[in-house]
Formats: C-alpha cells, structure tokens, sequence
C-alpha cells in the first residue's frame, strides 16, 4: 500500500511502526538520541545512519520513505527505517534535507524544496542523458526523480526537456480517479519515455490493480508491456487478483512470478496466503507455506499471520497454531486472530487459555473471547469476562456491546441489555444499521416489546434487518395483527421485503391463527416480490395450516413442495399431529423425521407427549427406550431469570439453589392459588423431562419456568413484571399455568390513575388532595419533566419545555408496574395504554377557566388555544382515544366543591378497589364499572 506521507506526523507514525514490532530491536536503538532516528541504506542494509527526525517534514524525504515502504518495506529487524537506495543517493538526498533544514530555521517558511531537490540531482546527475547505470542509478531512481519534480517533463531519451514542474505525471497519479483518466496518464508516460519503466508502470499498475474504480484486466495489459517486470508489479497484481471476484488466480499469477524467474519478497505472500484460504485452496495454501519457508519469511510477522489465518479458513486450529507457536515473535493481531478462530471451530476452552497467555490485550482481543463465549452459548462466561473487562477500565466499543447485547439476549439479561444500550446513547457510540436491529433482538427476546418498538421507531435509516428483527419480534411475542401492520407500513415507505421478511411474518400469522393472511402472503410472496419459496417458508405454512387443524392441507403442501421437505418442515406437522392428537399421521410423520435427523431428542419428546396424550404408556415407555438405544440425548431444559443484574438459572426438579425451600413453597402456594381459578395439571407436559425419580410423579408441578416464577415472586415487589427466558419451547402446563398466574399474580395490586384536563382544571390541586387522603404518589408530569431533564429544551412560542416523551416514559415504567400512582397531565396519548385502571378528565365551564388562567398571567394566544382546548373538549377525545371508554370519566371541576366532590369519589372507588371487588363508581348520571381486582 502506498505509504503517502504527506506530513511530518504520517511520517513519525510511520517511523514509530517500524520501531514498535521488536522490542529487543527496540533496546537495541536504546543509543539512538532523542529527537533521531535510525536508517539503514542500500542492499546489505547493515550500516546505520542516524539522523534528525525534522527530516519527516522533508517531501524528497517522505517521498523515499513512501517509495521504501511500496517497494520494500520500511522495517529493519533491528528497528528503524530501510530505504533501499544507493549510499551515495542517500548522503545526496540527506544533504539537501540539511540546506532545506537551515532554510526553514532561518526564515520559518517552507521554500525552495524544489530547487534544492533539483540542485541536488543536478549534483548527482552532473549529465542528465548520461545511461543510468553509469551514475548508479536504475530506472526506479529515474522515475523517482520524475515524482520529485527533479526531471520535470524531461524526455531522457529526446533529451528535450521542459522546466522541472511538480506537475508530472506521477504527481498528479495520486488524484487519479478513473480508468479514462489513467489512460490519459499512461499516455504521458508514453511520451516521456517511461513505458517500460518498472517504477512508472508499477504506479499505473498499482490503480489499475488496487482501486476502487480500476480495471484488473488493464493492470495485465500493461503489465504485458514490460520488457522485466519486477516484484513490485507482480506483487500488486497478485494483490489485485485476491480482491477480485476470482482470488485463485492470484495464485495463477504467483506461479507466472516464478516462471519469469523474479525472486518474491515478504510483500508477495500476505495477500497470496489469504487467497489460498478463501478459496478453500488447502492444496496451494500449503505450497505456498513451504515458498514462506523456502524464501525465507518464516520470521516475518505478516507473513505468518497470514498464514494463521488460512488455516483458520481452511478449519485447522492445529495447523494454525503450528504457525503461531513457530513464530519467534507474535503480536496481538497473532493472538486474536488464533483466539477468534479457536472459538470458530467451538474449541472456546482453548481460545481462553490462549487469551490469559496474552502478554498484552486490546479491545479486539476482549471482544474476540467475549464473542467467543457468546457464540457457543457460554453466556454466564461472557459476562464473567465483561466484568474483568470492566474492571481492567477497557473501553466498550460498538462490536464489544454487540456481543454484550447478545449476551443479554441469550439469557433475558433485559437490566444488563438496558444498561448497555444507555451507556451506548451516553457514551454516544456511532450506531449503525447493525448495532440498532441487534439492540432491538435484545428487546424482544427480552420480552419488552415496547421498548424494541420505541428503538425500531426512533431509527431513520431502517435497513431491512431493523425491519424483520421488528416483524420477527411482534411474531414471537404472539402479535400476529402488528407484524402485519408493520409490513404494510414497510411497503408504504416502499422498503423491499427480503425472504426473511416473509419468514417472520409467516410466522407471526402461524402464531396469531391468521391463515388466511398467511395465505395471502405465501402467494404474494412469490407473485409480486418474486421471492421463491424456500423450506422456511414452506416450514412456516406447515406450522399455520397444521396449528389451525389443517392437518391435511399441510400434509399436501409438503407433497407439492418443489424441493424436498427437510426435518423442520415436517417437524412443523409432527407438532400439529400432536396439538390435534392425531396418531396415525404423527407416526408416519415422525419415521420420515428420524431418518432426517436421528439425533434431534425434540422429536421423541413429541411422539411420547403424543401417544401420552392418548394414554398410550406402553408406547412412551418405547420412545423413551428407543431413545435409550440409540443414545439420544435429551437437551436439559433451564429457564432463567434476571434480578438485579443477576441472572439465575432452574432446572426441572433441581433443588440446588440456596433458596431452594422457599421457591418450592412458592411454586406450591402458586399452584394452589391458580387451582381455585381452574388449573389442572397436564398429565402429559413433563414425562421426558429431566427429573429425579422421586419427582416422576408429578414432574410438571417442578419444570424449570415454575422455579424461575416461584423465584421471581419471591424476589419482586407485588406488581412488578416477571420476565423468564427458556432454552425450549414452554409446554402446555407450564404455559396455562403461567398464563393464570399472571392473572392472579402480576396484576398491579393497586390502581393507577391518570388526570388530566386542560391546563388550570384543577388538575394538580386534585390529584395532590386524592394523594393525601389514599397515600397514593403524586406523579405531577410537569415537575418531573423539569426536575429530570426528560425535554428536548424549551419552545419560546408555546413557553413550555418540550417534553421528550420516551424518556417520560422509561422513568416512570418501574413505578407504574407497581401501582399506586396518580399521573398528573395535560395530555394523555402517550402513555402506554395499560399503565392506567382509571382515566378522569376535569372539564371547567370557559369563563370560570378564562379567569383562572387570566390570573395566572398567561399571554393572548396561550389564553386563546387553552379555551378553545376546552370548548372543543380536546382532552377528553384524546382520552377515549387513546384508553377503553369504559375506564375513561370527565369530572366536573369549576368550583372547591367539585375537587372535594371528586376527591371523595376517587378515594372510595380506590378503597372498594383494595377489597378486590368488582367496582361500580356512580358520578352524577354516570355510571361506570371498572373491572379492577387485586388479591386478598
Ligand atoms: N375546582 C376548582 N375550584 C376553584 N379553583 C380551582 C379549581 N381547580 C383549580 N382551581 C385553581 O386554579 C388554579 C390552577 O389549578 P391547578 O394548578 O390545580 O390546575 P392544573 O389543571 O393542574 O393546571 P396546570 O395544568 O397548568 O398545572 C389554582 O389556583 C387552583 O387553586
């Protein structure tokens, strides 16, 4: 790559590169006084010169660096800089480095570059049209003196010559930006005579080769051209062909490099290697491991690292770590690299011993392990090392909370997952496509819908992903109506749908019973997006037909399937065999399964819960014996839960928890509670679970889910949410008795209730005294806004903060589950619907209103859009907007009996609420019932 030092701090960076590699090169520079630094020159490259480091602001000087680093590298073994020229060039060029330097002293300004570069070349070139050889100068140290305006436009050949002008062909190289143009400049270097010029030709090659907006095909052509193309040009198009769409023919190349009998340099076999190991070439991969051998590079840091990693492509840690334990010196890209690759290939205990060898770590090296353990589902480890990540003060980066956030999300860490994605929003990480959809996973597998919506939302640039991670959420979350409406809104924003998008809403119609629509979405899949239908798909209508009964239709779409049905396709039937009971089609599905993937212990567990189901015991006795036989492995079921931060984790039937007593006392008391409401064991849910003997006989009553709630319960304020993550799919006890559970236990266990009226109703003054007399907690919206920043700054027309309401609403979520709070706002539409059991809206006669707010000082046009607000009685349409009608009560509220009225009305129904009955509030002609029950 060219180096392109284009000031003195490039020029230091690249200079304290070449002396960061090795440290006892380092020690050994150890003589070298400050502000200096070491060169080595010429072919044996043993002397060294020593010399300013304000050299770096020299352009011929940064041009030999530039030239040293394209051509040969820079680094010498002993720490410094080799520049690959005669000795007699580099005293040349360092002395006119040392006229400039007084120059630049003496006046302060930066002149005369040129003309002490031209004078030196006119010293070292006493005749110009001499042949080069003569002077010890090749071709390369022509052209370069071309770069460095030294020739200008001078034709060595013709000898005609123009004056020395940066403007040469090579200069203006650099800003080349399209084949056009460079044929233009190949052109000019035609007519200069430089055509077969390696160092020239090499920088055309170098475009045609490298850039972006190059024409590999061109970079041969040229090549082509050239009497002997050197290393350089070889090397280039080698690199060239490994980021094109065909990287083998690097390899091609390399072998036509040999042919032309050019030896090949430490630059020739990175980009080589790494073409082998995308290609899966292991055959020439391990040829061209045996040339870093025989040429010699089998110490070079790049070289190795290169080979590293292809052995990592080609899935051999062992060779991989071959390389790495050769390597006489090994740096933290050896090491990541190898600890990245460890865990590719699942050896995660070894890529850890491997991380706590490291002599020095960066913030890759933590990412690389903690995604290690996050991609084998170590998550518990993931989090351990995060927390010595923390305490070592690394910094998080964006890749480092992605693998924290799938972290979260692989063990419904929803307060870890929060804190990562505030301490994103705080440290102000660049978000990306990426970054957000991976946030957004973590919200929804979290179980907090909402707030996955609320970050969905927020985001301008959606990509697809953010799109199907949404659609995908509402799908698991059983919101079948949402996915679809999101979809639509996704079409109307005219965002192509992609086979995932299809995937998910598939599924959320199989979830929610919608078949018709999914129907609908299956053809039009196809027929307006032309996306063909893969076995996902064909997986998903499986699922909806079998899940509604249409056990036969599903049975006949796999039959017309266009390809052949794999076991998750089939599976989708074998569980709607054993949702309906149906025998005979559930056996023939499940033989054609098993022959697809005898492993999977989900599918025994399916016929035996089947045949449980229809009291069948002799035959669950022979799926569990089959299992036996073949030795399938059950997965053991956990679920966990997060409190605090931390997460606990059951297993059916364990009793190894410290609090083990309590929690089994819980999950009974729980189970006695619901019973009264209706719940019956299933006899079937449990039988191929994991339990102790003793536990055979009523295994579901101890399934993992069961702990974690009976443990949550134990551990949360009454009304606060219980979130639970399982690795399997929960089984019908466990999920009805969750369901009447929550029904019984996490509804609030007091009410909430919102006010809100037009400004100056009494809003406050009311919902201060009915707080007084219940000892409810006045939440006025107003202060809090103030008092916690929750506002994008305050609007001079309006004279008012403007209220950021998402903030609004994250403070008060926690305080809402609990209950037992009276809001207190002149707006009610964007609060979520379910934090409230009462709304009242106070309405005030306008003239009564006008005087109040007339007091109050407020101007004109606020006076006026209030009035109005309440003549047209705005808040009350947007209560029953926003709320159930039924819940919803205009109060009147024009005089100090009215809030005593009021107040008194809204303390009775909160009392009658304690007691859990059934409500009935009678106000003036109104008569309203609010379902709210609490327990006992
Ligand atoms: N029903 C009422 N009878 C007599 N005065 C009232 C009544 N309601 C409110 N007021 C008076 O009107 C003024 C505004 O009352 P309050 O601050 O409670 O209204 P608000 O609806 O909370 O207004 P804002 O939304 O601006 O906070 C106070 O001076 C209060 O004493």
């Amino acid at each position: 790559m060219a180096f392109g030092l284009s000031g003195f701090v490039q020029g230091k960076k690249a200079l304290r590169r070449s002396l960061s590699g090795i440290k006892e090169a380092t020690l050994k520079c150890s003589t070298i006084p400050k502000g200096y630094f070491a060169v080595y020159v010429g072919e044996d490259q043993k002397k060294r010169h020593v010399v300013p480091l304000s050299y770096l602001n020299e352009p011929s000087f940064q041009d030999l660096l530039s030239m040293a680093e394209e051509e040969f590298g820079y680094e010498h073994p002993m720490g410094g800089l080799t520049i690959p020229c005669s000795e007699d060039i580099f005293n040349d060029i360092t002395s006119h480095c040392i006229s400039f330097q007084i120059q630049t002293n003496s006046t302060n300004t930066v002149t005369g570059n040129l003309s002490t570069a031209h004078a030196v070349a006119e010293r070292m070139l006493i005749d110009p049209f001499l042949p080069h050889h003569r002077l010890g100068l090749d071709n390369g140290w022509r052209s370069r003196m071309v770069s460095l305006g030294v020739f200008g436009m001078t034709n060595p050949i013709s000898g005609a010559s123009s004056s020395p002008s940066l403007a040469s062909p090579l200069h203006r190289l650099n800003s080349c930006s399209s084949m056009s143009e460079l044929k233009q400049f190949h052109s000019q270097i035609i007519r200069c005579g430089l055509s077969t010029d390696n160092y020239t030709m090499g920088r055309l090659i170098k475009f045609c080769a490298l850039s972006d907006s190059g024409d590999i095909t061109y970079a041969i052509h040229l090549y082509n051209t050239l009497p002997h193309p050197d290393a350089f040009i070889y090397n280039t198009i080698i690199r060239g062909y490994f980021q094109s769409e065909s990287p083998i023919n690097s390899f091609l190349f390399y072998s036509q490099m040999l042919h032309d009998s050019v030896i090949p340099n430490r630059y020739t076999f990175p980009s080589l290697v790494r073409a082998c190991g995308l290609n899966n070439g292991v055959r020439e991969g391990k040829q061209v491991h045996a040339h870093v051998v025989k040429f010699g590079f089998l110490v070079d840091g790049f070289c190795q690292n290169s080979l590293i990693h292809m052995y990592l492509n080609f899935q051999s840690p062992e060779e991989a770590r071959r390389v790495f334990d050769s390597m006489p010196l090994r740096d933290v890209i050896s090491w990541t690299m190898l600890i990245a690759g460890y865990s590719q290939c699942g050896f995660v205990d070894e890529a850890f011993q491997l991380f706590e060898l490291m002599p020095e770590r960066n913030a890759v090296s933590w990412n690389a392990m903690i995604a290690s353990y996050v991609q084998n589902n170590r998550f518990h480890e993931a989090f351990a090392l995060f927390c010595r990540m923390q305490e070592e003060k690394v910094t998080l980066d964006k890749y480092l909370a992605a693998s924290m956030l799938k972290a979260c999300t692989g063990i419904g860490a929803l307060h870890q997952g929060k804190w990562i994605h505030d301490y994103i929003e705080k440290s102000c990480i660049e978000l990306d496509s990426k970054l957000v959809t991976t946030i957004i996973d973590m919200y929804c597998k979290c179980g907090c819908l909402d707030k996955a919506f609320q970050v969905f939302n927020k985001w301008p640039d959606k990509e697809i992903s953010a799109w199907n991670c949404m659609i995908g959420g509402f799908a698991i979350h059983g919101k079948g109506e949402a996915a679809i409406e999101l979809f639509e809104e996704m079409q109307r924003r005219m965002v192509a749908p992609d086979h995932i998008t299809f995937v998910n809403l598939l599924s959320a119609c199989a979830h929610s019973g919608l078949v018709e629509k999914g129907r609908q979405y299956f053809q039009c899949m196809t027929r307006v997006y032309g996306i063909e239908p893969r076995r996902e798909h064909f997986g998903c209508m499986v699922d909806l037909l079998g899940r509604a009964g249409m056990l036969d239709e599903a049975r006949e779409l796999i039959h017309e399937m266009p390809i052949s049905p794999d076991a998750g396709v089939l599976g989708a039937l074998l569980g709607a065999c054993k949702i309906h009971g149906n025998i005979k089609l559930g056996e023939e599905i499940w033989e054609e399964v098993i022959r697809l993937d005898p492993e999977n212990s989900g599918r025994y567990v399916l016929l035996a819960n089947l045949y449980a189901r229809a009291g069948r015991s002799e035959d669950v006795a022979k799926v569990r014996k089959l299992m036996n036989d073949r030795g399938v492995k059950k997965v053991a079921g956990f679920s966990m839960i997060e409190l605090e931060g931390d997460v606990h984790e059951f297993i059916a039937g364990e009793r190894t928890h410290p609090e083990s007593k309590a929690i089994y006392g819980k999950v009974n008391e729980m189970l006695e509670a619901i019973r009264c409401v209706g719940y019956v064991p299933e006899s079937d849910g449990g039988l191929l679970h994991d339990v102790e003997e003793e536990e055979m006989e009523n295994p579901v009553y101890h399934h993992s889910e069961k702990l974690a709630i009976a443990f949550g319960l134990l551990k949360t304020k009454p009304g606060e949410t219980i979130r639970i993550s399982k690795n399997l799919r929960v089984c019908k006890d466990c999920h009805n008795a969750t369901t009447m559970a929550a029904n019984d236990n996490t509804k609030r266990k007091k009410p909430n209730i919102l006010i809100t009226g037009t400004p100056g109703t009494g809003k406050t003054t009311t919902s201060s005294a009915l707080a007084d007399a219940t000892q409810f907690r006045h939440i006025n919206i107003g202060d809090l806004v103030k008092e916690k920043n929750l506002h994008d700054g305050w609007d001079d027309d309006l004279d008012c903060y403007v209220i950021n309401e998402d903030l609004v609403c994250d403070e008060l979520e926690d305080l809402m589950e609990g209950g037992g709070n009276i809001v207190d706002y002149h707006g009610c539409d964007f609060f979520p619907e379910r934090w409230f059991d009462l709304v009242i809206v106070l309405q005030t006669e306008n003239s009564v209103l006008y005087d109040r707010l007339h007091n109050r000082g407020y101007s004109e046009t606020k006076l006026k859009n209030n009035i109005e607000c309440e003549i047209f009685q705005v808040l009350l349409e947007e209560a029953k907007e926003s709320y159930s009608e039924n819940i919803v009560m205009a109060l009147k509220s024009d005089t100090i009996d009215d809030i005593t009225r009021n107040v008194a009305t809204l303390t009775d129904w909160i009392r009658a609420c304690a007691k859990g009955v059934p409500t009935v509030i009678t106000v003036k002609k109104a008569v309203m019932t609010v379902g709210y029950t609490t327990e006992n």
